[in-house]
Order: C-alpha cells, then sequence, then structure tokens
C-alpha cells in the first residue's frame, strides 16, 4: 500500500526508484506498441519453443515479484528462430502485474494496459558462458511476454497459483518439480518484435523482446493471489506485492515488427 506522506506525496517503492531512465539509454522497455505503426516482416521465422518441464527447479519471492527458475546448465528448455539469430536458454519466467485491473502490464497495446503480463527469460548459451555476461550484451536475452486478460480459469497457471502462500514474504523459496511453462503461452503464432532492455535492474539494454499478439485468460481469483504477495521479509510490516511494473519508456528511433499481416 503507498501511503501518502504530510506534502501527500507517494513513496515510491525502492524498486522504481531505480533510475527511471538510464542516461544515455536509447533501447529501454516497456514501450507502449503502436499497433498501426508496426511493420511486417515476411522474413520473421515462426518461434520454436521446447521446453522440458522437468527442468523446473523452484519458486521464489525475490521482493519484487515470483520467479519461476529452471536449470539452464544444458539446451534443455531452449526457444530458437522467431527473430533469434542464435537458440537461447530459458533460465526464468515471472509476472508483473496492478493492484487493480485496469493496469499492470508493462508494455501496452495502443495505449491499453493489461492486469498482467508474463516474462519468459532466455539467454544466448551459445555465445556466452554464462547469463550474468549475456545480461550485459546487445543480444544477450530473448524475452517472451504474454498478456494476461480476466476471464476464464487458467489450469496451468493454478498449479503456480496453489504454491504462491508459500512464497508469500521476500526472500521464502519453494521446491518446484515439474511444470510446463509452455501451457502459459498463447497456441497462436502471431508476435511483435523489438529491441529493449531488461524493465529491472541491471535495465540493461540487451532484451530482444517477443510480444505475443494474444493474451492468456486467468480469472479474478487467480489475479487475486498474485496481490497477496508482499514486498516485504517476514517480521517486516507487510507491503503488498502489486504495481511492480516499470513506467513505459520512450521509443526513440526504434520499429516494432509484426510477425503478422
Ligand atoms: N522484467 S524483465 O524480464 O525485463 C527482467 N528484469 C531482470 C531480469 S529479467
Ligand atoms: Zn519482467
Amino acid at each position: 500500500e503507498l501511503v501518502p506522506d504530510s506534502l501527500h506525496r507517494l513513496p515510491v517503492h525502492p524498486l522504481w526508484q531505480s533510475p527511471l531512465t538510464i542516461p544515455g539509454g536509447t533501447r529501454q522497455s516497456p514501450i507502449n506498441i503502436q499497433w498501426r505503426d508496426s511493420v511486417y516482416d515476411p522474413f520473421l521465422k515462426p518461434l520454436k519453443i521446447s521446453y522440458d518441464p522437468t527442468t523446473c527447479l523452484h519458486i521464489w519471492n525475490n521482493g519484487y515479484s515470483f520467479l519461476v527458475e529452471f536449470d539452464d546448465s544444458a539446451d534443455r528448455s531452449i526457444i530458437v528462430g522467431g527473430p533469434l539469430e542464435n537458440q537461447y536458454r530459458l533460465k526464468q519466467f515471472h509476472f508483473h502485474w496492478g493492484a487493480i485491473n485496469e493496469w499492470g502490464s508493462e508494455h501496452t497495446v495502443d495505449s491499453k494496459f493489461y492486469p498482467a503480463e508474463l516474462h519468459l527469460v532466455h539467454w544466448n548459451a551459445v555465445v556466452y558462458p554464462t547469463f550474468e555476461e549475456a545480461v550485459m550484451e546487445g543480444n544477450g536475452l530473448a524475452v517472451i511476454g504474454v498478456f494476461l486478460k480476466l476471464g476464464a480459469h487458467h489450469e496451468g497457471l493454478q498449479t503456480l497459483v496453489d504454491a504462491l502462500p508459500a512464497v508469500k514474504h521476500k526472500d521464502t523459496v519453494i521446491e518446484f518439480d515439474v511444470f510446463d511453462p509452455s501451457c502459459l503461452i498463447p497456441s497462436c503464432p502471431d508476435y511483435w518484435t523489438y529491441a529493449g532492455s531488461l524493465t529491472t535492474p541491471p535495465l540493461t539494454e540487451s532484451v530482444t523482446w517477443i510480444i505475443k499478439k494474444k493474451p492468456i485468460e486467468v480469472d479474478e481469483n487467480q489475479l487475486e493471489a498474485f496481490r497477496m504477495l508482499l514486498f516485504t521479509s517476514d517480521g517486516e510490516e507487510e507491503k503488498r506485492m502489486v504495481d511492480n511494473f516499470r513506467p513505459l519508456q520512450p521509443l526513440m528511433n526504434r520499429t516494432v515488427r509484426s510477425s503478422f499481416q
């Protein structure tokens, strides 16, 4: 909860106190995707997603979001094709969401917010020896963004939601042995892609963004379950984990390409 001070200023959660703009940044994320300004690129390939559900390791609350992390010591869960020159290894996925259903996503489409957004984070293990090094390079990361909209119950998401009470507080973790994140990705192949950055620290300009055009549907109880998580550690004054999305960044000299006409 953000409580105004005596001057009616709302405190900004530490994460968002990070520089809202990176000095000299020319390819920051998130951005608004103006559908009519995106350019169809017939040379974009279909994105190929091959995840091994047994590479799933655990879920943890890192104080910004909840992350599901994967064993990325080999090429067992990878994506290839789309706008990508190499194949990229899945490291983790996480979400961003709002306090209410009117906002919560990081990217917007024609200035419309979705209530939440899923990020599946992959790194270029063909070229770089570690994730930490890939994070610093222009072609180091590929993140698939999937919008969540309010609608039908999502069976696949529910197995995640059922585990959230165990990671309510910052720095708590629970083992999570088998999960196939492809159940969270719409079957429609259409996506937008553009060159951008991480939206949380270190905010480095190392991400090829692949934003799925179609959202997945989740129900109100599932969104509420995200909102019962806490930014704070056990024993601290509770701060609900909501509105963990970065403000929109300037498009500058970038074109968003679409894989569809
Ligand atoms: N929200 S994000 O996917 O851009 C990200 N930030 C840090 C690691 S992954
Ligand atoms: Zn993210």
